[in-house]
Protein backbone atom coordinates (compact mmCIF):
# COMPACT_ATOMS: atom_id res chain seq x y z
CA UNK A 1 0.00 0.00 0.00
CA UNK A 2 1.48 3.42 -0.98
CA UNK A 3 2.60 5.46 2.01
CA UNK A 4 -0.09 8.46 3.35
CA UNK A 5 2.46 10.48 4.34
CA UNK A 6 2.93 13.55 2.40
CA UNK A 7 6.02 15.49 1.64
CA UNK A 8 7.76 18.48 0.93
CA UNK A 9 8.33 21.51 3.76
CA UNK A 10 5.24 22.43 5.14
CA UNK A 11 4.48 18.63 5.80
CA UNK A 12 7.89 18.24 7.33
CA UNK A 13 7.48 21.22 9.32
CA UNK A 14 3.93 20.15 10.42
CA UNK A 15 5.06 16.67 11.67
CA UNK A 16 7.88 18.74 13.77
CA UNK A 17 5.37 20.42 15.38
CA UNK A 18 3.15 17.95 16.05
CA UNK A 19 6.01 16.08 18.04
CA UNK A 20 7.66 19.31 19.36
CA UNK A 21 6.07 18.77 22.80
CA UNK A 22 7.36 15.28 23.49
CA UNK A 23 10.82 16.23 22.13
CA UNK A 24 11.14 19.89 23.84
CA UNK A 25 10.32 17.64 27.07
CA UNK A 26 12.99 15.09 26.24
CA UNK A 27 15.26 17.92 25.81
CA UNK A 28 14.50 19.97 28.66
CA UNK A 29 14.91 16.34 30.86
CA UNK A 30 18.27 16.04 29.60
CA UNK A 31 19.10 19.20 30.35
CA UNK A 32 18.01 18.30 33.86
CA UNK A 33 19.82 15.27 34.22
CA UNK A 34 23.30 17.31 33.04
CA UNK A 35 23.65 14.51 29.83
CA UNK A 36 25.00 17.93 27.39
CA UNK A 37 27.43 18.67 30.35
CA UNK A 38 28.68 15.06 30.82
CA UNK A 39 28.94 14.76 26.98
CA UNK A 40 30.64 18.01 26.83
CA UNK A 41 33.64 16.72 29.29
CA UNK A 42 33.14 13.40 28.23
CA UNK A 43 32.19 13.15 24.21
CA UNK A 44 31.81 9.76 22.87
CA UNK A 45 30.27 8.43 25.75
CA UNK A 46 28.49 4.87 25.47
CA UNK A 47 24.89 4.40 26.67
CA UNK A 48 26.38 2.38 29.84
CA UNK A 49 29.27 4.90 30.81
CA UNK A 50 25.54 7.54 30.29
CA UNK A 51 23.76 5.23 32.75
CA UNK A 52 25.91 5.29 35.19
CA UNK A 53 26.36 9.10 35.05
CA UNK A 54 22.32 9.84 35.32
CA UNK A 55 20.83 6.39 37.22
CA UNK A 56 18.00 6.51 34.86
CA UNK A 57 17.03 2.35 34.08
CA UNK A 58 18.07 1.08 30.76
CA UNK A 59 14.91 1.25 28.81
CA UNK A 60 13.96 4.20 29.79
CA UNK A 61 17.20 6.22 29.21
CA UNK A 62 17.08 4.33 25.55
CA UNK A 63 14.03 5.76 25.19
CA UNK A 64 14.68 9.23 26.38
CA UNK A 65 18.06 9.31 24.05
CA UNK A 66 16.17 8.23 20.90
CA UNK A 67 13.93 11.49 21.39
CA UNK A 68 17.24 13.63 22.04
CA UNK A 69 18.90 12.17 18.86
CA UNK A 70 15.90 12.55 17.22
CA UNK A 71 15.17 15.88 17.90
CA UNK A 72 19.01 16.38 16.61
CA UNK A 73 20.66 17.45 19.83
CA UNK A 74 22.91 14.39 20.16
CA UNK A 75 24.62 12.07 17.75
CA UNK A 76 25.11 8.30 18.04
CA UNK A 77 28.01 7.03 16.00
CA UNK A 78 29.21 3.16 16.48
CA UNK A 79 27.17 2.98 19.99
CA UNK A 80 28.68 6.36 21.09
CA UNK A 81 26.77 9.71 21.80
CA UNK A 82 28.11 13.50 21.59
CA UNK A 83 26.39 16.54 21.51
CA UNK A 84 25.37 17.89 18.53
CA UNK A 85 26.70 20.96 17.30
CA UNK A 86 23.99 23.24 18.43
CA UNK A 87 23.60 21.47 21.90
CA UNK A 88 27.13 21.71 22.30
CA UNK A 89 26.49 26.06 21.74
CA UNK A 90 23.54 26.20 24.03
CA UNK A 91 23.12 23.60 26.50
CA UNK A 92 25.92 22.17 27.53
CA UNK A 93 26.89 25.00 30.29
CA UNK A 94 25.92 25.60 33.54
CA UNK A 95 26.85 29.19 33.34
CA UNK A 96 24.04 31.82 33.86
CA UNK A 97 23.18 31.97 30.04
CA UNK A 98 22.78 28.32 29.20
CA UNK A 99 19.34 27.73 27.24
CA UNK A 100 19.45 24.89 30.03
CA UNK A 101 18.16 26.70 32.72
CA UNK A 102 15.74 28.15 30.40
CA UNK A 103 14.38 25.10 29.27
CA UNK A 104 14.13 24.10 32.92
CA UNK A 105 12.09 27.06 33.66
CA UNK A 106 10.07 26.57 30.88
CA UNK A 107 9.26 22.93 31.27
CA UNK A 108 8.00 23.77 35.28
CA UNK A 109 6.04 26.65 34.51
CA UNK A 110 5.34 27.88 31.47
CA UNK A 111 4.52 24.40 29.50
CA UNK A 112 2.30 22.99 32.18
CA UNK A 113 -0.36 25.70 31.97
CA UNK A 114 -0.71 25.71 28.29
CA UNK A 115 -2.66 22.59 28.45
CA UNK A 116 -5.38 25.20 29.54
CA UNK A 117 -5.18 27.37 26.68
CA UNK A 118 -9.42 27.20 25.35
CA UNK A 119 -10.02 27.51 28.67
CA UNK A 120 -8.26 30.49 29.81
CA UNK A 121 -8.61 32.19 26.35
CA UNK A 122 -12.53 31.26 26.27
CA UNK A 123 -12.56 33.01 30.01
CA UNK A 124 -11.04 36.23 29.02
CA UNK A 125 -8.60 35.30 32.13
CA UNK A 126 -5.36 33.17 32.91
CA UNK A 127 -7.14 30.42 34.41
CA UNK A 128 -3.92 28.60 34.82
CA UNK A 129 -2.65 30.97 37.97
CA UNK A 130 -5.23 28.63 39.68
CA UNK A 131 -2.74 26.16 40.06
CA UNK A 132 -0.69 28.37 42.66
CA UNK A 133 -1.57 29.36 45.90
CA UNK A 134 -2.42 33.35 46.48
CA UNK A 135 -5.01 35.38 45.01
CA UNK A 136 -2.30 38.02 43.20
CA UNK A 137 -3.44 38.34 39.94
CA UNK A 138 -0.42 37.57 38.43
CA UNK A 139 2.31 34.98 38.00
CA UNK A 140 5.00 37.05 38.90
CA UNK A 141 3.55 38.14 42.66
CA UNK A 142 1.96 34.44 43.41
CA UNK A 143 5.84 33.16 43.16
CA UNK A 144 6.90 35.19 45.70
CA UNK A 145 5.03 32.59 47.86
CA UNK A 146 7.16 29.98 46.84
CA UNK A 147 10.92 31.14 46.93
CA UNK A 148 12.28 27.73 45.42
CA UNK A 149 10.02 28.01 42.41
CA UNK A 150 10.49 32.04 41.89
CA UNK A 151 14.39 31.55 41.95
CA UNK A 152 13.86 28.51 39.11
CA UNK A 153 11.86 30.99 37.23
CA UNK A 154 14.41 33.90 37.64
CA UNK A 155 17.28 31.75 36.82
CA UNK A 156 15.28 31.20 33.16
CA UNK A 157 14.22 34.17 32.73
CA UNK A 158 18.06 35.42 34.01
CA UNK A 159 19.73 32.95 30.86
CA UNK A 160 16.99 33.89 28.35
CA UNK A 161 17.46 37.68 29.00
CA UNK A 162 21.71 36.86 28.66
CA UNK A 163 20.99 35.52 25.70
CA UNK A 164 18.54 37.99 23.66
CA UNK A 165 20.49 41.09 25.61
CA UNK A 166 23.40 41.93 23.77
CA UNK A 167 21.69 43.92 20.99
CA UNK A 168 20.51 45.80 24.02
CA UNK A 169 23.49 46.33 25.70
CA UNK A 170 25.26 48.13 22.41
CA UNK A 171 22.18 50.30 21.94
CA UNK A 172 25.00 53.34 21.63
CA UNK A 173 22.20 55.40 24.07
CA UNK A 174 23.38 54.49 27.19
CA UNK A 175 26.63 55.96 26.59
CA UNK A 176 24.82 59.09 27.04
CA UNK A 177 22.90 58.08 30.00
CA UNK A 178 24.47 58.81 33.48
CA UNK A 179 21.35 57.11 36.06
CA UNK A 180 19.06 55.01 34.67
CA UNK A 181 15.99 53.77 36.44
CA UNK A 182 15.16 49.92 35.40
CA UNK A 183 11.62 49.37 36.21
CA UNK A 184 10.85 45.86 36.54
CA UNK A 185 14.88 44.51 36.63
CA UNK A 186 14.38 41.31 38.17
CA UNK A 187 17.82 40.16 39.54
CA UNK A 188 19.69 42.51 38.12
CA UNK A 189 20.74 41.35 35.11
CA UNK A 190 20.31 43.81 32.76
CA UNK A 191 21.26 46.27 34.61
CA UNK A 192 24.40 44.77 35.60
CA UNK A 193 25.27 43.84 31.59
CA UNK A 194 24.96 47.66 31.06
CA UNK A 195 26.85 48.89 33.79
CA UNK A 196 29.46 46.32 32.98
CA UNK A 197 29.33 48.26 29.16
CA UNK A 198 29.21 51.85 30.24
CA UNK A 199 31.42 53.10 33.31
CA UNK A 200 29.74 56.00 33.94
CA UNK A 201 26.38 54.82 34.58
CA UNK A 202 24.51 53.83 37.82
CA UNK A 203 21.34 51.96 37.85
CA UNK A 204 18.33 52.13 40.00
CA UNK A 205 16.71 48.67 39.93
CA UNK A 206 12.52 48.20 40.87
CA UNK A 207 11.24 45.33 41.44
CA UNK A 208 9.50 43.28 44.14
CA UNK A 209 10.84 42.55 47.25
CA UNK A 210 11.82 39.13 47.31
CA UNK A 211 12.86 39.60 43.67
CA UNK A 212 15.04 42.37 44.54
CA UNK A 213 17.00 39.84 47.27
CA UNK A 214 17.96 37.28 43.92
CA UNK A 215 20.28 40.66 42.88
CA UNK A 216 22.87 39.24 45.10
CA UNK A 217 23.00 36.64 42.41
CA UNK A 218 26.18 36.62 40.12
CA UNK A 219 25.91 39.01 37.35
CA UNK A 220 24.80 41.73 39.95
CA UNK A 221 27.19 41.31 42.86
CA UNK A 222 30.39 42.70 41.00
CA UNK A 223 28.42 46.17 40.85
CA UNK A 224 26.51 46.69 43.87
CA UNK A 225 28.02 49.73 44.48
CA UNK A 226 26.54 50.96 41.25
CA UNK A 227 23.28 49.91 41.88
CA UNK A 228 20.38 50.94 44.12
CA UNK A 229 17.18 49.14 45.19
CA UNK A 230 14.04 50.36 45.23
CA UNK A 231 11.12 47.85 46.37
CA UNK A 232 7.40 47.37 45.78
CA UNK A 233 4.38 47.09 43.11
CA UNK A 234 5.24 49.37 40.35
CA UNK A 235 1.53 50.14 40.02
CA UNK A 236 1.15 51.54 43.58
CA UNK A 237 4.81 52.93 44.27
CA UNK A 238 5.87 55.97 43.24
CA UNK A 239 8.67 55.72 41.02
CA UNK A 240 12.25 57.56 42.44
CA UNK A 241 13.08 60.25 41.04
CA UNK A 242 16.77 61.33 39.73
CA UNK A 243 17.37 59.68 36.85
CA UNK A 244 17.99 60.66 33.24
CA UNK A 245 16.51 57.35 31.64
CA UNK A 246 13.96 54.72 32.16
CA UNK A 247 14.25 51.36 30.99
CA UNK A 248 11.34 49.00 30.36
CA UNK A 249 13.05 45.68 29.42
CA UNK A 250 10.65 42.69 29.25
CA UNK A 251 8.13 44.16 31.26
CA UNK A 252 5.47 46.20 29.14
CA UNK A 253 4.47 43.55 26.78
CA UNK A 254 2.68 41.63 30.28
CA UNK A 255 -0.02 43.90 30.78
CA UNK A 256 -2.79 45.29 29.01
CA UNK A 257 -2.65 48.97 27.08
CA UNK A 258 -4.57 50.82 29.83
CA UNK A 259 -1.93 49.74 32.26
CA UNK A 260 1.53 50.12 29.94
CA UNK A 261 0.11 53.83 29.52
CA UNK A 262 0.05 53.81 33.45
CA UNK A 263 3.54 53.05 33.69
CA UNK A 264 4.87 55.26 30.70
CA UNK A 265 2.91 57.82 32.33
CA UNK A 266 4.75 56.92 35.63
CA UNK A 267 7.86 57.23 33.85
CA UNK A 268 7.08 60.34 32.27
CA UNK A 269 6.49 62.62 35.29
CA UNK A 270 9.85 61.50 36.90
CA UNK A 271 11.71 61.96 33.77
CA UNK A 272 13.53 65.94 33.37
CA UNK A 273 12.98 67.74 30.50
CA UNK A 274 15.14 65.64 27.71
CA UNK A 275 14.85 62.33 30.11
CA UNK A 276 14.34 59.10 27.75
CA UNK A 277 12.51 56.22 27.83
CA UNK A 278 13.76 53.33 26.51
CA UNK A 279 11.62 49.86 25.76
CA UNK A 280 12.60 46.56 25.07
CA UNK A 281 10.89 43.71 24.39
CA UNK A 282 9.01 41.48 21.77
CA UNK A 283 7.04 42.82 18.87
CA UNK A 284 5.32 40.43 16.44
CA UNK A 285 5.18 42.24 13.00
CA UNK A 286 2.65 45.01 12.47
CA UNK A 287 0.76 42.66 10.18
CA UNK A 288 0.42 40.37 13.15
CA UNK A 289 1.00 36.78 10.95
CA UNK A 290 5.26 36.57 12.36
CA UNK A 291 6.91 35.80 15.23
CA UNK A 292 7.14 32.46 17.28
CA UNK A 293 8.85 33.78 20.16
CA UNK A 294 6.09 36.35 20.10
CA UNK A 295 3.65 33.80 19.83
CA UNK A 296 4.47 31.71 22.58
CA UNK A 297 5.00 34.53 25.14
CA UNK A 298 1.67 36.19 24.25
CA UNK A 299 0.25 32.85 24.94
CA UNK A 300 1.78 32.70 27.92
CA UNK A 301 0.85 35.77 29.34
CA UNK A 302 -2.53 35.23 28.44
CA UNK A 303 -3.17 31.95 30.13
CA UNK A 304 -1.05 31.81 33.11
CA UNK A 305 1.30 34.90 33.39
CA UNK A 306 -0.71 38.02 33.85
CA UNK A 307 -4.26 37.35 31.71
CA UNK A 308 -3.24 40.10 29.78
CA UNK A 309 -0.33 41.28 26.96
CA UNK A 310 1.45 40.34 23.93
CA UNK A 311 4.58 40.87 22.06
CA UNK A 312 2.76 44.27 20.71
CA UNK A 313 3.97 45.25 17.42
CA UNK A 314 6.21 48.39 17.55
CA UNK A 315 3.47 50.73 15.90
CA UNK A 316 1.70 50.15 19.12
CA UNK A 317 4.06 51.04 21.78
CA UNK A 318 5.11 54.15 19.48
CA UNK A 319 1.38 55.21 19.61
CA UNK A 320 1.23 54.87 23.50
CA UNK A 321 4.65 56.85 23.79
CA UNK A 322 3.07 59.67 21.88
CA UNK A 323 -0.24 59.67 23.93
CA UNK A 324 1.74 59.82 26.95
CA UNK A 325 3.34 63.15 25.54
CA UNK A 326 6.95 61.62 24.55
CA UNK A 327 8.27 63.24 21.40
CA UNK A 328 10.13 61.24 18.52
CA UNK A 329 9.02 58.03 19.00
CA UNK A 330 10.91 55.40 17.22
CA UNK A 331 11.78 52.10 16.86
CA UNK A 332 14.84 50.16 16.31
CA UNK A 333 13.58 46.16 15.12
CA UNK A 334 14.97 43.50 14.08
CA UNK A 335 16.64 42.68 17.27
CA UNK A 336 18.08 39.11 18.59
CA UNK A 337 14.86 36.69 19.19
CA UNK A 338 11.97 39.37 17.53
CA UNK A 339 12.82 42.06 19.42
CA UNK A 340 12.54 45.53 19.08
CA UNK A 341 13.81 49.10 21.15
CA UNK A 342 11.85 51.71 21.10
CA UNK A 343 12.81 55.01 22.15
CA UNK A 344 11.46 58.25 23.44
CA UNK A 345 12.10 61.67 24.60
CA UNK A 346 10.54 64.25 27.13
CA UNK A 347 9.74 67.65 25.56
C1 LIG B 1 9.76 39.39 32.58
S1 LIG B 1 10.56 39.99 34.00
C2 LIG B 1 11.76 41.09 33.31
C3 LIG B 1 13.02 41.16 34.11
C4 LIG B 1 14.15 41.97 33.47
N1 LIG B 1 13.77 43.36 33.24
C5 LIG B 1 14.61 41.32 32.19
O1 LIG B 1 14.57 41.94 31.14
O2 LIG B 1 15.02 40.15 32.28
C6 LIG B 1 9.35 41.07 34.67
C7 LIG B 1 9.75 41.62 36.02
O3 LIG B 1 8.73 42.52 36.43
C8 LIG B 1 8.52 42.33 37.83
N2 LIG B 1 7.17 42.75 38.15
C9 LIG B 1 6.02 42.27 37.61
N3 LIG B 1 4.96 42.88 38.15
C10 LIG B 1 5.47 43.78 39.05
C11 LIG B 1 4.86 44.74 39.92
N4 LIG B 1 3.53 44.89 39.94
N5 LIG B 1 5.69 45.49 40.69
C12 LIG B 1 7.03 45.35 40.65
N6 LIG B 1 7.66 44.45 39.83
C13 LIG B 1 6.87 43.69 39.05
C14 LIG B 1 8.75 40.85 38.04
O4 LIG B 1 9.07 40.55 39.40
C15 LIG B 1 9.88 40.55 37.08
O5 LIG B 1 11.14 40.65 37.70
Amino acid sequence: MPSQQKSGPEYQQFDFLMNAPALFNAAATAAELRIFIFLSENPDSDFETIREFTGVPAHQLRVLLQAVCAAGLMQRTDGKYRNSVVAQDLLASDEPDSWAHTLIGWKEIYYPAFGQMTKALKAGTNTALESYPGDEPTLYKRLTRNPELEAVFHKAMAAFTLASINDLVEREEFGTVSHLLDIGGGDSTTTARLLERYPQLRSTVFDQPSVSQLAHGKEAQKYLDRIDLVTGDFFDTPFPEGADAVLFSHVLGIFSPEQIVTLLRKAYDVLPSGGRIFIYDYNVTDDETTGIYGARLGLYFNILASGTGMAYPAEDFERWLTEVGFENPSTVSGLDYEHGFHIGTKP
